[in-house]
């Protein structure tokens, strides 16, 4: 359960009072999510979410992920939408935190997705990287290439704790990626972490995106390779080329992508691999004491990083020669 910041009721009360959203009825913590710490708020005017940004949200970046919401609803895209106070600002402090409301969307994530919702998140991606294409901020990806090796060093003397050998092969796949990891490619808006936590289907529809305090301007393809490896995968640790050739063509429905792309994909399935192995690595290892929190597993992101360290191409990846 993901809340790492206690909010007492007068806290809340005062908080809420700041929006036209009527008084409190009920309010309780969000047992989904790692990041932050997230509260389904009932008021007199409905549902909304209030999130309180914990460790990994820079303040600074908040406008990013705020003006991107209503940049993206605004063309069309269904994704939360922050709600603003009476003085016009969409962001305030509650219990010492950043904090902000936004709505509440309709639907749910799926625990076993199909082929059919890898397609719907191919095509559901593209149009998220379309939208974005004049949005007019950018924010540098702190967890690309460049940010993986503090995070290594962060973990490395503890890693082979977790399963033996770790660090060396962490290592060594640092090193590989550090060393080829594509540049150039087509750059935009990514959402860069739409797991199938962060998608509600309405029944066999998807319904909207959730979760954009990832978001940043990186190669679109990356976001692909991501969202591959989140959704691709089947619980025995293949890869369901089913899966993977449905969202690719989904994507490709919308936006195809260039050749670049296209063969730099096995080396962006693999940064994208290390790149959660490693997050989920450094909070195995740190659990906040007394944080309602249910850390990820880092291995199953390690057995992803092997698969892809043995692809050659997209077509490993269900994408059509
Ligand atoms: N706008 C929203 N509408 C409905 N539910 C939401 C919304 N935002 C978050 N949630 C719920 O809260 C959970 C955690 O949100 P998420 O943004 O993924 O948290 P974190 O950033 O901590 O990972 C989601 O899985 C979902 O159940
Ligand atoms: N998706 C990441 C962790 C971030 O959690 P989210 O709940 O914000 O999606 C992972 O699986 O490691």
């Amino acid at each position: 359960m993901a809340v790492y910041t206690e909010v007492t009721d007068e806290e809340l009360t005062a908080f809420v009072a700041q929006y036209d959203v009527g008084a409190v009825l009920s309010a309780k913590g969000i047992a989904e999510g790692v990041e932050n710490s997230n509260y389904l708020i009932h008021t007199e005017a409905g549902f909304f979410i209030l999130t309180l940004y914990e460790k990994r949200v820079k303040e600074d970046d908040l406008p990013f992920f705020i003006g991107l919401m209503e940049h993206l609803a605004a063309k069309g895209l269904t994704c939360p939408q922050p709600v603003r106070m009476r003085g016009g600002g969409a962001l305030g402090r509650l219990a010492g935190r950043p904090a902000a409301i936004v709505t509440f969307l309709d639907g749910m994530g799926v625990k076993r997705p199909g082929v059919p919702h890898c397609g719907a998140v191919g095509e559901a991606l593209a149009r998220l990287h379309l939208a974005g294409a004049d949005f007019g901020m950018r924010r540098a990806n702190a967890l690309s290439v460049q940010g993986w090796r503090p995070l290594y060093e962060a973990a490395r003397e503890r890693a082979d704790t977790v399963t033996p050998g770790l660090a060396e092969a962490t290592a060594r796949a640092l090193a590989g990626l550090e060393a080829n990891w594509p540049r150039g490619l087509p750059e935009g808006v990514i959402h860069a972490d739409l797991f199938p936590d962060n998608v509600f289907f309405l029944g066999p529809r998807l319904s909207g995106l959730i979760d954009f305090y990832f978001a940043c301007t990186d190669a679109l393809a990356y976001d692909l390779a991501i969202c591959l490896n989140a959704w691709c995968f089947e619980v025995d640790g293949s890869f369901n080329l089913t899966k993977g050739r449905a969202m690719i063509a989904g994507y490709e429905r919308v936006r195809p992508l260039t050749p670049p792309e296209a063969e730099a994909l096995p080396l962006l399935c693999r940064g994208a691999a290390l790149r959660f192995m490693l997050t989920r690595l450094v909070d195995w290892l740190n659990v906040p004491p007394g944080a309602l929190v249910k850390p990820k597993d880092p291995l199953e992101y390690y057995r992803k990083l092997r698969f892809h360290e043995r692809a050659t191409c997209a077509a490993d990846y269900g994408r059509d020669a």
